[in-house]
């Protein structure tokens, strides 16, 4: 019993957690149909109490109540009504905040109903947020303050001590404010959170010497140019770059001038591409191609082209002069290969090149 409650919970969290894209929302749905149930309950167990003590309008102010919350908790728990979350949220709000009403008004059982407005600040702001939570406080205090002072005591069914009704307001007032204090932080660390999320998944995908997309963020591009090619019934070309001999560079010269031929060839590289073309940096001294709605019978001159561009742009750095050459291996994309595979075929074209000389340009197949 215990494992499916537990099962049951985790499904519905999930679920309620995904229903909006800004996870602000979906927390809010989350905690708004927690709330309603369990207000649900309790206000339902007072009101059996409230019959067995003989108060008829308190047990029926709690039952009214205890459903709207049990029907808030359903209609937030069905997918079918995500469209009306805030609706169902405000209404359990009302609920909620009529039955305060009526517990200032009547005293509740041995005037101890007052005590029950305490939850409604968190319970407020976990629904709406700061701004709206701040107006619907504020507007319930000033319901607070209407019921306890309006001469004559006409809305009051009860007598309460002058001390007790200032002190009440007073202290009410002070929890809206921690309240209001707690809520504003919490939502600006969130706000901070989202923002450090959005950089941190930027440059994950960026290579830091080159600025290029890395690897991890070529395959999402890689991924969605697949989809979009799918669906598009468009073909693209795959082609790996790999500078020749690159060690040597780095054993002559030394690993900081290494960094700066890869700056220098990935520069010259993305000058040479074409505007819908996206250029990454797959591995160390390898580079990774995409060319769009371009067949292999397209993309050789295109390769071709950037090949001889990167041996004639020769790197200078003082006296030397550093002749930079490339391997190319590319594959077209086919109904019958996946885009690993692509990768693969056009590892496999690219290792031949190197076999058969390097400096070259070679086609799957
Ligand atoms: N400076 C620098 N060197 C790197 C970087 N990443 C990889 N390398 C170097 O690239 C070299 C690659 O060497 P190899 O895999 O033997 O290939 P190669 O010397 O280019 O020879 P072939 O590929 O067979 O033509 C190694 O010396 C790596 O240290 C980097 O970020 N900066």
């Amino acid at each position: 019993m215990k494992g499916f409650i537990i099962r049951v919970s985790r499904h519905y969290r999930r679920v309620l957690l995904q229903s909006f894209s800004d996870k602000e929302y979906s927390y809010q749905r989350y905690l708004a149909a927690f709330f309603g149930l369990i207000g649900s309950v309790i206000s339902f167990a007072m009101g059996i109490n409230s019959i067995l003590i003989d108060l008829f309008g308190l047990a029926i102010s709690l039952f009214a109540t205890s459903l709207l919350l049990f029907l808030s908790f359903l209609l937030l728990m069905s997918d079918k009504y995500v469209r009306y979350h805030n609706g169902i949220k405000y209404m359990a709000l009302v609920a909620l905040l009529s039955l305060g009403a009526y517990l200032i008004h009547s005293g509740g059982v041995d005037n101890s109903g007052p005590l029950w407005i305490y939850i409604f600040p968190s319970v407020i702001f976990a629904f709406c947020g700061f701004k709206i939570g701040i107006m619907i406080n504020v507007v319930f205090c000033a319901i607070l303050i209407l019921i306890l002072y309006t001469p004559d005591n006409y809305f009051l069914s009860t007598l309460y001590p002058v001390a007790f009704k200032s002190r009440l307001v007073l202290s009410f007032s002070t929890t809206v404010a921690l309240s209001a204090f707690y809520e504003a932080t919490r939502h600006n660390s969130y706000l901070k959170m989202k923002r450090l999320k959005v950089k941190f998944e930027q440059e994950s995908q960026i290579d830091e010497l080159t600025h290029l997309p890395n690897r991890r963020g070529m395959r999402k591009k890689l991924r969605e140019a697949y989809r979009k090619a799918i669906t598009s019934n468009q073909v693209f070309t795959l082609a790996v770059f790999d500078i020749d001999h690159f060690k040597n560079v780095n054993d002559c010269f030394g690993h900081e001038i290494g960094d700066e031929v890869l700056k220098h060839v990935s520069d010259v590289l993305s000058d040479g591409i074409r505007e819908q073309d996206i250029l990454s940096r797959w591995g160390g001294e390898e580079f990774l191609l995409l060319l769009p709605n371009t067949n292999g019978e397209e993309a050789f001159p295109l390769l071709e082209e950037m090949r001889k561009l990167i041996e004639k742009s020769h790197y200078h750095k003082a006296n030397e002069v550093i002749t930079i050459t490339f391997s190319i291996g590319y594959c077209e994309m086919s109904d019958t290969v996946s885009l690993s595979e692509m990768i693969h075929l056009a590892d496999v074209s690219l290792y031949k090149a190197k076999q058969t000389g390097r400096n070259k340009v070679l086609a799957h197949g």
